[in-house]
């Protein structure tokens, strides 16, 4: 799985006002809505620890501080502890912190040790992201076309089926496609069929996985893959709504999925 850079973390907030300004203009609500309405929930004053995790490549080192940066700009009281693993596992629970968020190289969750709610970053970075895509308001039917079907995708792909979208997937791996095909029902992305999508979620770790011929004049394109799905000759084009940051929408709906 493609890891996170300090890179790709800086001026995380400034990215995040950016796409939420999009997803209003493009979806009518702004990201705190939609997660209200994805799971129902609201911040109440939770305390949240996050705990630095040192296995696999270590601590990011942006990474905590930047999760800080979001539990606060969501109206909840944030902090880092002061030890890694699993000394600041102890520490977290020992103050009483309602929400852990943690990450080792292969895993990022949000944990409620009140509610014993678990939330998986994959699972709902795939699901908000293919929530904010089906709302877009040009759409002219309930067609989706989503590229990648791995974690992310095919987390964000169930959640579109079971919402009653008719998904258009392509992934190059064949068995991640039959499998879409065999259990969520979804149809095979017909590069040659000259139909172009207004609603695009795009989950993949390779850059300009959009081409022209996929998407219609006027699209929102949802995408939290690193990096850019379109390529730059697209994305300069006016009428192409794109929704991307590395951290933050994720993250939010993984603290929403928890309260
Ligand atoms: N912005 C955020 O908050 C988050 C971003 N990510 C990013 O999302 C991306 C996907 O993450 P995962 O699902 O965990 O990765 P994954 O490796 O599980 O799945 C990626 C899928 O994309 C497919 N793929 C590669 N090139 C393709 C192409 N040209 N067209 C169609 N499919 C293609 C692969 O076959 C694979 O099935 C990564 O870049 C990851 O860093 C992941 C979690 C949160
Ligand atoms: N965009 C959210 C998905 C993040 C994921 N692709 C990743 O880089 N995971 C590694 C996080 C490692 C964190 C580190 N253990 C720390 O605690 O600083």
């Amino acid at each position: 799985m493609a890891l996170l850079t300090p890179e790709d973390l800086e001026d995380l907030l400034n990215k995040l006002r950016q796409s939420n300004e999009t997803i209003k203009a493009s979806t009518g609500k702004g990201i705190t809505e939609i997660c209200e309405d994805v799971y129902g929930t609201r911040p109440a004053s939770q305390k949240v620890a996050i705990v630095p995790i040192t296995a696999g490549n270590g601590v990011i080192g942006n990474f905590s501080s930047s999760l800080l940066a979001i539990t606060e700009y969501f109206g909840l009281e944030g902090y880092i502890t002061e030890h890694p693993d699993i000394t600041g596992y102890h520490q977290a629970v020992s103050d009483g912190a309602d929400i852990l968020l943690m990450a080792d190289d292969h895993m990022f969750i949000a944990h409620n040790l009140k509610s014993r709610k678990i939330a998986a970053n994959h699972i709902c970075t795939g699901v908000i992201y293919s929530e904010i895509a089906s709302r877009f308001i040009h759409a002219g039917s309930k067609d989706v076309l989503v590229i990648g079907l791995g974690r992310v995708g095919y987390a964000g792909t169930e959640h579109l089926v079971k919402k009653g979208f008719n998904v258009y997937a392509y992934d190059p791996n064949t068995e991640f496609m039959e499998k879409a095909i065999e259990e969520l029902g979804v149809n095979a992305y017909d590069s040659a069929d000259p139909k172009k999508f207004s609603m695009v979620f795009e989950a993949t770790p390779n850059a300009n996985t959009i081409s022209e011929g996929m998407i219609a004049e006027r699209c929102l394109v949802s995408t939290p893959g690193i990096p850019c799905a379109l390529p730059p000759e697209l994305a300069e084009n006016g009428d192409i709504d794109l929704v991307m940051e590395p951290l933050v929408i994720g993250a939010a709906a993984m603290l929403y999925s928890v309260f």
